[in-house]
């Protein structure tokens, strides 16, 4: 069963405790000076990593504006760092989202579309479950008529342990809608690719 999270703080005493724990599986003294202080600092950082997990999409969509264009909105290159729930090591990259807004023309803030890829990006993930929840959450709060996530990461669990193949990039797709059809995906992607290649 999937836990909930919503109400849930980091537990920090638990993770400085786990932290200290794993240091004295890998051989480490965490009493030695320049440890004492660090698993402190881990559990602090992974409540950054992390903080996606007490975030909802409904709320960071909430507000949209009434500006009558219906046609293709698309940001590009929104950093994504989040973490590999496999290896909890972790992988980064770009998102580009694009979407064609709701029938009634209203559209959402242009960095809330970056504030939902760094909301689902701060929680224990796999980039192809990042990119579809981007993607559904525009279908469902915003009511878009369309949607298009592109996803391009590298995976530091794929570069500094197990197969070392470091500068190898993922890339993950999820599209919605109209842009399912052949012509406004391809303008979408002319758009997203933006002259880089
Ligand atoms: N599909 C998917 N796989 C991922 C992602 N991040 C990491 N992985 C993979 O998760 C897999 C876990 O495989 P396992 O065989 O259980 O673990 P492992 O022995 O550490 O695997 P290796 O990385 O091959 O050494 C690896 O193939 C990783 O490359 C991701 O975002 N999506
Ligand atoms: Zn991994």
């Amino acid at each position: 069963m999937a836990a909930d999270h919503s109400q849930h703080e980091v537990d920090q005493a638990r993770a400085e405790a786990a932290v200290r724990e794993l240091l004295i599986a890998i051989g480490e003294d965490p009493d030695r000076d320049g440890l004492v202080e660090t698993p402190a600092r881990v559990a602090r950082a992974y409540g950054e990593f992390f903080a996606g997990l007490r975030l909802d999409a409904a709320d960071v969509l909430s507000k949209t504006f009434e500006i009558d264009h219906e046609e293709m909105i698309l940001v590009r290159d929104i950093e994504v760092y989040s973490m590999c729930e496999h290896h909890l090591v972790p992988f980064h990259g770009v998102a580009h989202v694009g979407y064609i807004p709701a029938k009634d023309g209203r559209v959402t803030g242009l960095s809330k579309l970056a504030r939902l890829v760094e909301m689902y990006a701060r929680r224990p993930q796999v980039q192809e479950r990042l990119t579809t929840q981007v993607a559904d959450a525009l279908c469902t709060h915003v009511g878009a008529q369309g949607v298009i996530v592109v996803v391009e990461c590298e995976h530091l669990c794929m570069s500094m342990r197990g197969i070392r193949k470091p500068g190898s990039r993922t890339i993950t797709s999820a599209v919605r809608g109209q842009l399912r059809d052949p012509a406004t995906r391809a303008e979408a992607m002319a758009l997203l690719l933006g002259g880089k290649r």
